[in-house]
């Protein structure tokens, strides 16, 4: 994934302003306040928007242009911030369709492929109830299961943890980190538990622009020691001495 002088406006307000980036297989985690703009950035590296100003490649697709978007599609697994869910349809039956759409002919490998989600997320008990009538937090976890259908090389989820609860958001993890090793995996996250988990890499968007990426470990040592007697600063008190960095030079 490359990322180049990216910017964005949404009527002419911007929201991207000059993102650069590049990362490869692994999982990456995406930090950021509110309104940073990571739902925004997410969709273009989905391919959902389309850039118009920069530059996004994604396994070797130019996503400047529509074959290119058109041909990650193929390859990829996402996960929007708002999903709905066919409320009349099981999980099952919606992950079977999800392998049918990103071209998995065989139905015994989608069922075997959906059958190893729902075990792996916990989705046993609701996977032949509607939707319609599930808890948020399992509606969720069907939401990550068919980004994850047809085993993409490329993942993009926004937020994904969001409504989980401490199980559920282990179990999540435990599963993104199991993913193959050549898949590239980007989750966005107000949680710094789950990047902690999950992320040898981080990226911290704020206002727009790219303000940190690489290990957490180095936005810790950045950090200054709160007060005299504690040791090592935390992955908070990192990401809260960006944040005050980042207001200061504006
Ligand atoms: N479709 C849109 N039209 C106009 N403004 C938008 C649109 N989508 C997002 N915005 C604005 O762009 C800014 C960035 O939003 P975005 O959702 O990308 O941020 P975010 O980091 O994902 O925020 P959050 O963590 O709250 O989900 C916000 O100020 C938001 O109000």
């Amino acid at each position: 994934m490359v990322i180049a002088g990216l910017s964005h406006t949404y009527r002419r307000r911007r929201v991207l302003d000059g993102v650069d980036a590049a990362f490869g297989p692994g999982v990456l985690g995406l930090l950021g306040p509110n309104g940073a703009g990571k739902t925004t950035l997410l969709r273009l590296l989905a391919g959902v928007l389309r850039p118009r100003s920069g530059r996004v490649e994604a396994l070797g697709h130019d996503l400047r242009t529509r074959a290119g978007r058109r041909a990650l599609r193929r390859d990829l697994g996402y996960l929007p911030q708002e999903t709905r869910l066919p409320p009349d349809m099981s999980p099952r039956d919606f992950l079977d369709y999800i392998g049918l759409l990103k071209g998995m002919p065989d139905p015994r490998e989608r069922a075997h492929q959906a059958e190893d989600l729902i075990r792996r997320l916990g989705l046993a008990e609701e996977a032949d109830r509607r939707m319609g009538t599930l808890s948020a937090g399992a509606r969720r976890r069907t939401g990550a299961a068919q980004a994850l259908m047809g085993r993409p090389r490329l993942v993009v989820l926004d937020e994904p943890t969001a409504g989980l609860d401490p199980e559920e958001r282990v179990r999540l993890r435990t599963l993104l980190a199991s993913l193959d090793d050549a898949c590239t995996v980007i989750v966005s996250t107000h949680l710094l538990d789950d990047v902690k988990a999950l992320s040898p890499e981080i990226a911290v968007l704020a206002r727009g622009r790219m303000v940190f990426s690489g290990p957490p470990g180095d936005l810790v040592a950045d950090a200054p020691r709160p007060d005299a007697r504690s040791g090592r600063p935390s992955l908070e008190e990192g990401y809260a001495a960006l944040m005050r960095t980042v207001r200061e030079e504006e």
